[in-house]
């Protein structure tokens, strides 16, 4: 049986079974069948009836599962060349039909119904619809004459997708890979490559083309690129290289090859009606409607083709204004090329597109002064150019008038129609539209920021309110020294917890020592006036401080030991009774005495430390704690270890919000803990010490581990040095001295300085328009020249053509194969593979 014979009757089968069975299992199954049939079926038929691509499509897979890699190869061609053909027969039918029996010509040998008949309405409609009859005729004869039945050039949806993607070079490529012809599989790799430039598998098959002996670089082709998008991109590459005769040359040949194609696309959207979305069954047009349904889809497909043809593979967006840059490149190329007449031509010929544009205005003024006014007038724009704006224009004002009338969606696709070609009305709703919709996109990101902040707010409220509503404590003190004398309860408030026997007396005096000695040497708040009270001294001294000081002999090396391990043993503690998920990091550690000055107790104010909160910024005239810097919003939790009670005052005070209505107050003594959040629920501050020193271990923690105390880390190498039986030698590096604690205090906000942004627009090339500006003027101003033409420096056209290049180098690192060797052969590279 013969393949064409054959396909019929299964073509006839199947759309027998389409119509009999509605299930799609029982399609797939038939399909199967379908393929199964060709595949036996011997090929090589004399009938004219070209073999469906999509059938084609499917036996080529199908073999490809059996790895019969000859069969992909042949059945896979084939299938790309028939849907070729398919596409290039009914592109030339339907343009040489037009040609036969256009709308514009009576159709010859039909009598009186071709010739109009005045008055006579009906039989002109006669008239019209026989050519419409004539020309339909003949696209069928002439593609069923080249292609056999319809059925067969119609491929279905899914393997027109495929096609799209390419995917049959992603078969060949393996297969011609299996059978040795390395050249082909070269080109099929990258010819599926250049449509898919995110797919890795690929790029690891030409990185492993690359590296073969015996492949050439030639052989990384295009086989699907198109001939206009070829030149035009070779036209620009030789534009940015400055090689001007060269770019003028191709973009001349690609403008050639963009009226072909374009024609060709133009013709191939005369297809089918697409129902797209109609519900099929209930599409009930009259006949004017469906005809002007049908044809308002074709003008629309018709005006899509300058965005199709300005698209390249594996490049996200098209060209813009793509044909119009043609002439913009050429009349500069030409300019540079001294040919003055077709500089001008070209000039003229951008103007039809934008007969505004400033610089092409000027560029044609100065090519104009160059070759002679006179002369300049007497050449024309390019008339192609100027019939294909004509008739795209006769269509934009249809496909306005479809809109309008009919609600049928047009989206102008170019750049350089003129604004009135859309009728006013329309032009004032969109206008309105586009007003509503920057509103609405306005009021919407004013409203998210509003809900953000509310989210966040929330967020800390729930936060806080979990804290306060459900306190997380109790847990155990790990110590059995260690007592719990208050709790939450008892402080009147959440998350404190006061305890004893945390330290002993000795202790507590090693420390005392430790903090009047350190702040002895130097350290920076010896002697100082408190900051936060005038009749009170204040001395402090860190972890690190400490140790070092304990290294230089200044102090015993052993109480800065004690002041390390006792602060340990506090977080520990403290993370074991909070009932910690995640451990607790030490934020900032500090020894600290505040002594009375005995001359100054008489002015003495009340408090030693304002009332405040460890980690937000206490607005007590609002009730209010903002948690935000300079506040030290990490910390989460604080504990003051005390080590003595001989001296008078100096009790710590918790109070609401307000900074004034004491919840709760602790008296300092050796070895007690005060622990507490660090955020709003626990404002506290200390009352005024009127007699003697108050020493205690301020400590603060967190549980972000990327705010733990640096200084503490370093402490922690220098002791471990220090116990290691090997006297390790290193750095007595003088630490500045640690900033006293952020007080915050009420200020009024400053304003924020006014910033302006300059952006280098040479730095930042995206922030160019994407527009080429290729229309700089000659280099120099001829003496000849009358026109106050101001032509640009030479600097200028240097670097529109720097630009270029970027440009250029853009698109080559974006759509082109990478061309660096792997350094050795050896590199363990996967053979070429294929993912579907
Ligand atoms: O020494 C105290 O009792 C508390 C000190 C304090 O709250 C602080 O330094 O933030
Ligand atoms: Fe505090």
């Amino acid at each position: 049986m013969l393949l064409g014979s054959s396909s019929s009757v299964l073509d006839q089968f199947l759309s027998q079974a389409e119509s009999q069975f509605q299930s799609w299992s029982t399609m797939y199954l038939i399909r199967f069948l379908l393929v199964l049939v060709l595949v036996l079926v011997p090929l090589g038929s004399s009938d004219p009836v070209l073999e469906p691509y999509d059938l084609l499509f499917d036996v080529a897979v199908e073999a490809y599962s059996r790895a019969d890699w000859l069969s992909v190869v042949l059945h896979m061609e084939k299938a790309l060349r028939n849907k070729a053909l398919i596409r290039t027969v009914k592109a030339d039918c339907r343009l040489r039909c037009s040609n036969q029996s256009s709308f514009s010509q009576p159709v010859a040998g039909v009598g009186a119904v071709g010739v109009p008949i005045p008055g006579s309405g009906s039989v002109q409609d006669l008239g019209f619809f026989q050519k419409v009859l004539h020309r339909a005729d003949c696209v069928k004869s002439c593609e069923n004459h080249k292609l056999g039945e319809p059925s067969f050039h119609r491929g279905t949806e899914e393997v027109d997708l495929e096609f799209k993607k390419r995917t049959p070079y992603n078969y060949l490529q393996v297969a011609y890979f299996k059978i040795n012809k390395l050249d082909k599989a070269v080109a099929a790799a990258n010819t599926f490559y250049q449509a898919n430039p995110d797919h890795m598998e690929m790029k690891q098959n030409l990185d492993y083309y690359r590296m073969m002996a015996g492949v050439q670089e030639e052989d990384f082709k295009d086989l699907e690129a198109r001939e206009h998008m070829a030149d035009f991109l070779l036209g620009k590459s030789y534009y940015s290289d400055a090689s001007f005769g060269l770019a003028a040359r191709h973009f001349e040949e690609a403008l050639v090859e963009y009226f072909n194609a374009d024609k060709e696309c133009r013709a191939l959207c005369e297809g089918a009606y697409d129902y797209d979305g109609y519900n099929y069954m209930e599409y009930h047009a009259d006949l004017f409607q469906s005809i002007t349904d049908h044809y308002l889809q074709v003008l629309n497909c018709k005006q899509r083709c300058s965005v199709e043809l300005a698209s390249s593979a594996g490049k996200d967006t098209p060209f813009e204004d793509f044909l119009p840059s043609h002439f913009n490149y050429l009349q500069f190329s030409y300019y540079n090329s001294e040919k003055y007449e077709q500089a001008i031509q070209c000039a003229k010929t951008f103007l039809l597109f934008h007969p505004e544009e400033q610089v092409m205005t000027q560029n044609l003024n100065y090519y104009s002064v160059v070759l002679g006014e006179d002369k300049a007038a007497t050449i024309a724009p390019r008339q192609e150019v100027k019939q294909y704006i004509q008739q795209s224009l006769l269509e934009k004002e249809l496909l306005y008038f479809g809109y309008e009338a009919f609600g049928i969606t047009f989206v102008d696709p170019d750049t350089w129609t003129p604004e009135d070609v859309m009728p006013k009305k329309l032009r004032e709703k969109q206008k309105a539209d586009r007003e509503t919709a920057a509103r609405i996109t306005e009021e919407i990101g004013n409203l998210m920021k509003e809900i953000e902040t509310l989210v966040e707010e929330k967020k800390k409220d729930s936060t806080d309110v979990v804290k306060m509503v459900k306190p997380l404590e109790g847990g155990a003190v790990l110590y059995n020294d260690i007592v719990v004398t208050m709790t939450s309860r008892q402080l009147n408030g959440s998350q404190r917890v006061l305890l004893d026997g945390v330290i002993n007396d000795d202790q507590c005096r090693e420390l005392q020592r430790l903090s009047n000695a350190a702040a002895g040497k130097g350290d920076g708040y010896r002697g100082g006036v408190s900051p936060h009270s005038p009749s009170e001294t204040f001395q402090g001294v860190t972890v690190l401080k400490a140790v070092k000081l304990g290294q230089e002999g200044a102090v015993p090396l052993q109480s800065s030991r004690l002041f390390f391990d006792v602060s340990e043993k506090v977080r520990k503690v403290l993370e074991s009774y909070f009932l910690l998920d995640t451990s607790l990091y030490f934020s900032y550690s500090h020894l600290v005495c505040r002594s009375a000055i005995d001359e100054k107790q008489d002015q003495c104010s009340d408090l030693s430390h304002p009332v405040h909160v460890d980690n937000c910024l206490l607005v007590s005239e609002l009730n209010e704690c903002i948690k935000e810097p300079p506040a030290y919003t990490h910390r989460d939790y604080s504990a003051i270890l005390y080590l003595n009670d001989d001296f008078e005052g100096g009790e710590l005070i918790f109070t609401e919000l307000d900074a004034r209505t004491v919840t709760a107050e602790v008296r300092p003594r050796c070895g007690r803990v005060l622990g507490f959040g660090s955020g709003k629920e626990n404002p506290h501050g200390v009352k005024a010490v009127t007699q003697g020193q108050r020493c205690a271990v301020a400590l603060w923690f967190t549980l972000d581990p990327l705010h733990q105390e640096k200084e503490r880390i370093q402490a922690e190498d220098l002791l471990k040095m220090f116990s290691s039986p090997l006297n390790v030698e290193f750095s007595r590096d003088q630490q500045e001295a640690p900033p006293p604690e952020f007080q915050p205090v009420l200020v009024d906000a400053p304003e924020a300085p006014e910033v302006s942004v300059q952006v280098d627009q040479e730095l930042n090339p995206d922030l160019q328009t994407s527009k080429p500006k290729p229309a700089d003027p000659p280099k120099k101003k001829p003496s000849a020249a009358k026109t106050k033409v101001q032509p640009k420096a030479k600097a200028a056209a240097k670097q529109t053509i720097k630009t270029k290049t970027k440009q250029v180098k853009k698109i080559s690192e974006s759509t082109a194969p990478k061309t660096e060797k792997s350094s050795s052969k050896k590199v363990s590279a996967s053979a070429p593979k294929i993912e579907l």
